[in-house]
């Protein structure tokens, strides 16, 4: 194509669904269903080789239930991890690059069917490359305890970031996720490595939360917030794969704490339990309840909402629909 898609920024895909962006759900719970076996330290990265079809199907199913915002495959695709499995580096490098490439192929392929269809109400979707917190690469559940031991410093989180970032930023995203960060020194390391790398892809951080009060480390958000509000880098800030009924609360913590977009897109409400690498049931919310309570989360004041680990595009479908067509609920 001769000329290139003017880039739909995050506000303008905000302002186009109606004041709340919708999130796609959780991805390796969807992988999951259709059968991947991802109980490996790569987790759901595990079919960026063993099934990369299988990634694009579940980023189109998504996209069919509404979703104006794909999430990548690459939450715990890291090179260390890609390298302790035999990969060479080069190799690990294209595997994140065909984390973005599948999820912009799947928003593309859809794209062009739904605009031959007047009268549609899908908005063009934009894609965010996921880069998980250092917790879920060392796959010991610390994205949810924020302990990562006395060895771990600024710059050693900078350095497992950095190389990872600079990847999924070359293969152009147009947004990006960091998610279940779990503590005030690698939300420090990521807005320092957006600032170092000078980043122009808008980025929202995420945090886990387990107490529906404070990052996992036991760190207030206060604290946790003090460096992302200083830059103009990261558009949004918020908390991912926490048990949905903290949300409300944590909205208006945030509210109080910064002026950026907040985005929320919590779990099922299941914990996980990272030495027997399974859910474990805890009080849930179904897909009617994620429906009632997205329109609070948003009357609240967040603006980029969907669902984490164990959801599914039933959830997406049913958030979509309440957030974008509220009279028809
Ligand atoms: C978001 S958690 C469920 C991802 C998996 C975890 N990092 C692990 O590998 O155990
Ligand atoms: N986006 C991730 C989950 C983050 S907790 C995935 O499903 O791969
Ligand atoms: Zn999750």
């Amino acid at each position: 194509m001769g000329f290139q898609k003017a880039k739909t920024s995050l506000e303008d895909l905000i302002k186009k669904a109606g004041g709340c962006a919708v999130i796609d759900g959780g991805f390796a719970t969807q992988l999951e269903r259709h059968g991947a076996t991802i109980n490996d330290p790569l987790w759901s990265a595990l079919c960026l080789i063993k099934d990369p079809d299988l990634i694009k199907r579940v980023h189109l199913e998504y996209l069919e239930a509404g979703a104006d915002i794909l999430v990548t495959s690459s939450y715990q695709a890291t090179l260390p991890g890609f390298l302790s499995r035999g990969l060479s580096a080069e190799e690990g490098e294209l595997l994140l690059k065909k984390s973005v490439t599948l999820a912009v192929e799947a928003r593309n392929k859809f794209w062009d069917a739904v605009e031959r269809n007047p009268g549609h109400s899908y908005n063009r979707a934009l894609v965010a490359a996921s880069i998980g917190s250092y917790g879920a690469y060392l796959a010991d559940g610390s994205e949810y305890s924020g302990c990562y031991g006395p060895d771990v410093n600024l710059e050693k989180l900078k350095d497992f970031h950095r190389r990872r970032l600079q990847v999924l930023v070359k293969a152009s995203p147009d947004l990006l996720a960091f998610e279940t960060i779990p503590n005030k020194l690698e939300a420090q390391a990521c807005v320092e490595l957006l600032e170092e790398e000078n980043i122009n892809i808008p980025s929202w951080i995420c945090f886990s939360c387990v107490d529906g009060e404070n990052a996992p480390s036991g760190e207030s958000f206060q604290q946790c917030l003090e460096a992302i509000n200083k830059s103009d880098r990261v558009k949004a800030v918020g908390i991912n794969c926490a048990p949905p009924h903290f949300i409300e609360s944590l909205i208006c913590k945030f509210k109080e704490l910064t002026e950026k977009l907040i985005v929320v897109y919590p779990n099922s409400g299941e914990v996980w339990d990272g030495r027997a690498k399974r859910w474990l049931p805890s009080t849930c919310f179904d897909d009617d309840k994620f429906e009632v309570f997205a329109t609070r989360w948003h009357d609240l004041g967040a603006s980029l909402i969907g669902g984490c680990c164990r959801t599914t595009p039933s959830t997406i479908q049913a958030i979509s629909k309440v957030l974008k067509d509220p009279k028809q609920s």
